[in-house]
């Protein structure tokens, strides 16, 4: 221990950012490693051992000691550094146990340097990681410390400023506990968040909708902790007054499977500036979160919240839903909602009636309110149209191909592009076709929408910013040909398409008439009473704070 350390600065090294970034070179105690030539350059921190090959992987009473620790972190997987006073650092893991009498310990100056590891068990899981070094020099760690936050300041696609939203009634009401546990990430990262735990229903939405697009500007995204129908709010609350497009067409606009009138696309002139930079997150606290599902892998607070922080990005479909008639005899009265993930009738419009009026049961409050509507299969008269878009859909003759992050689909054509429902130049090829009779169910899926009970998701293959709806067609059924179908969407690996009642299109818009007295739509896990309704895609309109499903 007694070794003299070095500390150098080997000299300047160009950057892409063109600062200049000093490599910096000098021995450290790694904390559960031992000691260790600990190298920074433009890119990360890199360590070898310097321990002599007698003491390298030494054992006590027969236990080896170095671990097979990582020798390498790069900057973009840190999301913060601090300097920790001075305290113990220890030799070997091992020597934590108090027993372990051979294990060295040494009291000195410290810093930390805050990653991530992705779990061994679920790749797609981010697990916290921290890297504490120790010096006899204060002035080293502190130089240190100044260094790597440097480098981090580099990384800027981090956000700065974040507006947090809370639900605390999420799932089990875990909401504000589960922030409570995330804070210390953000706390390291140096990110100032401006919190709102809310206090009763749609009070993220009014919060949304009356902040002026000025005050939005002081923040790179909004974070909600909580389930997908409290993110489907705030979705709301920002798009309804931002993005100015037209309207889908209504079912009367379908005839003869033509469109009558063309529609175009016309954006808030201030949505295209916040499509470029504001992201959304969502740390999920709900009871099915299959957005995060969808846009992580997986379903976990930590792993969100580092992808938050550390500035991930992926664009993401909108569904843009117009309730023309609410039920047969209201009047005409275009009523606009978006969804980020899913939107279904029959089936699932009537499981949310059910699960609404069972709130207190939490998460459970899904299966007792599935049960009971299956039992009941009920079917219900519609029509459908939706767009043919079968001859530019090259991936639907060939196989299966899962979004991943990096996915190549999703990053073909740009993104902020508009459903082709109408776009001028492309209105003469639009081409509808129109489904009619007895439906045990209708679901639009913008996303696979995984979740814990689906966990291919209702359409294994859909992406997330591919521009497409999976439009899910269940023709009324024999009661046990529909328990088959239900149970292959619980099964992974699962064919929950290939049954005679099951038409499965892939298109950008469709429209909607009901024949009966009441329907009822389940938008993200929301209520929205519609009996007449047409929606279309808005490819990748929003961005989110994540890096897609590591499947
Ligand atoms: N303080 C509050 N009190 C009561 N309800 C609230 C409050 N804040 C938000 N809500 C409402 O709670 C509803 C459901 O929230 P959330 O989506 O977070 O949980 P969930 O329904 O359990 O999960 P999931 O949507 O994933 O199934 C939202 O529609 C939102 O309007």
């Amino acid at each position: 221990m007694e070794r003299e350390q070095s500390c150098s600065a080997l000299g300047g090294q160009s950057h892409p950012n063109h600062h200049q970034t000093l490599i910096l070179k000098s021995i450290f105690f790694l904390d559960g490693y031992g000691e260790v030539l600990l190298t920074s350059n433009s890119d990360g921190l890199f360590w070898e051992s310097v321990d002599s090959p007698e003491t390298d992987g030494s054992d006590c009473l027969g236990i080896k000691l170095a671990p097979e620790a990582p020798a390498e972190v790069n900057f973009s997987d840190v999301y913060g550094v601090e300097f920790d006073n001075f305290g113990v650092i220890r030799k070997s893991k091992l020597a934590v146990a108090p027993s372990c009498i051979l294990c060295d310990e040494y009291e000195m100056y410290r810093f930390k340097v805050y990653s991530f590891q992705r779990s061994k068990s679920q790749p797609a899981q981010w697990v916290l990681t921290t890297f504490t070094f120790g010096h006899k020099d204060q002035q080293t760690c502190q130089m240190w410390v100044n260094q790597i936050d440097a480098s981090l300041v580099l990384q800027d696609e981090r956000p700065k400023n974040l507006l947090v939203f809370v639900n605390p009634r999420s799932g089990k009401g875990i909401g504000s506990r589960t922030w409570e546990a995330v804070v210390p990430i953000f706390l390291r990262a140096k990110i100032n968040t401006k919190v709102i735990v809310t206090e009763r229903a749609n009070h993220a939405f009014d919060v949304m909708a009356s902040t002026s697009n000025k005050d939005l500007k002081m923040y790179d995204g909004i974070v909600a902790v909580g389930g997908d129908g409290f993110f489907n709010e705030i979705l709301n609350g920002f798009l309804l007054s931002r993005h100015l497009a037209h309207y889908p067409p209504t079912p009367s606009d379908i005839i003869d499977c033509r469109q009558a009138e063309g529609n175009s696309t016309d954006h808030d002139s201030e949505f295209p500036a916040f499509h470029t930079w504001f992201r959304f997150g969502i740390i999920p606290a709900g009871s099915t979160d299959a957005i995060v599902m969808c846009s992580t892998g997986c379903r976990d607070p930590i792993t969100s919240t580092l992808q938050i922080v550390l500035g991930k990005r992926v664009h993401l479909d909108i569904a843009q839903v117009v309730r023309w008639k609410k039920t047969p005899t209201s009047k005409f009265d275009p009523c606009v909602r978006y969804a980020a993930s899913f939107a279904g009738y029959g089936f699932y419009g009537d499981v949310i009636t059910e699960s609404e009026k069972l709130r207190w049961m939490g998460p459970r409050r899904y299966d007792y309110a599935g049960t009971r509507v299956f039992l009941r299969h009920s079917s219900y008269e519609a029509e459908i149209a939706y767009v043919d878009t079968k001859s530019e859909d090259t991936n639907a003759k060939g196989k299966r191909v899962l979004c991943r992050s990096n996915c190549s689909i999703c990053n073909t054509r740009p993104h902020l592009q508009h459903s082709h429902t109408g776009s001028s130049s492309r209105q003469d090829e639009t081409r509808w076709l129109k489904s009619k009779g007895r439906f045990l169910s209708i679901g639009a899926a913008v996303i696979s929408c995984r979740n814990e009970k689906a966990p291919d998701g209702l359409v294994a293959d859909a992406h997330l910013s591919d521009g497409f709806l999976h439009l899910i067609l269940i023709r009324d059924c024999h009661h046990a040909l529909y328990l088959w179908h239900l149970t292959q969407l619980a099964r992974k690996g699962g064919n929950p398409m290939d049954f005679k009642f099951v038409e499965h299109h892939k298109t950008t818009a469709f429209t909607f008439t009901s024949f009966g007295d009441q329907s009822v739509w389940n938008l993200d896990g929301e209520l929205f009473e519609a009996h007449q309704l047409s929606a279309q895609v808005f490819r990748g309109l929003i961005t989110l704070f994540a890096s897609g499903p590591e499947v």
